[in-house]
């Protein structure tokens, strides 16, 4: 949805205002969370937006139908996202599990709440400050269900920003956990790696760490 929206015909009719209206909220509300990032990280708020964080959204909408054997059956694999962040709602029928101390823990269903999530790309960023977080989503014998989620630097591929672990928070004593990456090939090597394989992370983790 940014920075390059679709045609709006090329948008259902039944949602394409929602659609374009949420795009733009979720944009802001990306680069106030980016704000605080940033300054949860020791840095000027703006830094994040300023290198394009909130620059670029991919919209994602999941449907999973009601399922007869829901325990032999995953809706979404464990993975981690790929991008920056990724800001998630998901309907009262739940689903989303997140991976803590090796326990699948619910994230129990909230109408008001917006679940964010800090994606592959951030933990490369912060030099590992920040953990991406390991999720799945299980299916339920009621349903359908429905998740969508806002991926902040995922599908924005023309951005020829090269990023890294941002200088400001590297030291003697903290020294790069990682190589550089643009968001192309970051995105494009994370998708060839599939969701349960190796980690882009591991291929770009420097050998000294
Ligand atoms: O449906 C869900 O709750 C999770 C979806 C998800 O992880 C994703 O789209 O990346
Ligand atoms: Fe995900």
């Amino acid at each position: 949805m940014a920075p390059d929206p679709p045609e709006t015909e090329e948008m259902p009719a039944c949602c394409r205002d929602v659609v374009t209206e949420y795009s733009k909220e979720i944009l802001k509300f990306g680069e106030l969370l980016f704000e605080l990032l940033s300054e949860a990280l020791g840095l000027r708020p703006n830094h994040l937006n300023e290198i394009g964080c909130a620059e670029g959204v991919n919209l994602l909408y999941n449907y999973y139908p009601a399922c007869p054997q829901p325990e032999i059956t995953l809706g979404t694999t464990q993975h981690a996202d790929f991008g920056f962040i990724s800001l998630l709602v998901q309907d009262r029928v739940g689903g989303l599990q997140v991976l803590h101390r090796d326990h699948w823990v619910d994230v129990v269903p909230d109408s008001e709440g917006i679940v964010v999530n800090i994606a592959n790309l951030l933990q490369v960023m912060s030099n590992d400050r920040f953990t991406s977080v390991q999720h799945r989503a299980v299916v339920k014998s009621v349903g359908p269900r429905v998740s969508a989620t806002a991926f902040f630097g995922v599908g924005y591929t023309t951005n020829p920003r090269v990023y890294g672990p941002i200088e400001e928070l590297l030291s003697k004593e903290n020294p790069p956990k990682y190589k550089e990456t643009t968001i192309q090939d970051f995105v494009t090597q994370s998708y060839k790696q599939g969701l349960n394989g190796v980690s882009f992370l591991d291929v770009l983790k420097l050998a000294n760490d």
